[in-house]
């Protein structure tokens, strides 16, 4: 990335408008894990990390789960194409068999909800006991792809804006920042 490109991006930084602090988001996951945690730790669950975004969510997740259960990750990427409407790549499927097990699906965002939807349809096809899901944010809009669409565990509600931190990138960058960002103007 050339010097310019890279300043657009310190500047994107520098100019959002910050939503939840580092600290309201720690309580925010401390909270999840608690919920978590009553519904799941008598049922040996698998956890999967939606990558790339749940790589920072599932990991603050993991250690305040405090019960059995194994803990892998997907790769599921959607097209964000205007044209070919809503589908998803996967390039790496589950990788532990969870035939007849509950499954916990950690990601970061629910926006429209295609991916999510999308992941859950796949677990229940391949034989999930039971399919939960985990989102450290819901994006509050009427554009859901299935309105009755909500995760089993929420972390927090924002506003219809485009986010970054906490794993979720702006053009790849600030997955890193120790907070919850909306880039100004969008
Ligand atoms: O609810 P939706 O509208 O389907 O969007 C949510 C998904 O979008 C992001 O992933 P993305 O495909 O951008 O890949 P990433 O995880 O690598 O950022 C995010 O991590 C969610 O998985
Ligand atoms: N980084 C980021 N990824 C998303 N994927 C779907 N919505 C969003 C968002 O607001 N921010």
């Amino acid at each position: 990335m050339t010097m310019p490109e890279l300043n657009e991006i310190k500047n994107v930084f520098d100019e959002a408008d910050l939503l939840f602090t580092q600290q309201q988001v720690e309580d925010a996951i401390t909270h999840m894990a608690k919920d978590i945690t009553d519904a799941l730790s008598q049922l040996n669950p698998v956890v999967f990390s939606v990558m790339n975004g749940g790589l920072v969510i599932t990991g603050q997740l993991l250690t305040q789960l405090t019960f059995p259960l194994q803990a892998s990750y997907l790769h599921a990427t959607r097209y964000r194409n205007s044209t070919s409407g809503h589908s998803l790549e996967w390039k790496v499927p589950p990788m532990i068999d969870f035939k007849n097990r509950p499954v916990l699906i950690v990601d970061d965002i629910l926006d429209e909800g295609h991916t999510l939807a999308e992941i859950l349809e796949y677990c229940h096809g391949q034989g999930a006991s039971q399919v939960y899901s985990a989102v450290l944010i819901n994006k509050q809009h009427d554009r859901k792809a299935r309105p009755d669409l909500v995760a089993d565990f929420v972390g927090l509600q924002i506003p219809d804006r485009y986010i970054f931190g906490y794993g979720m990138d702006y053009k790849g960058y600030w997955r890193n920042a120790p907070g919850i960002y909306a880039v100004k103007g969008m």
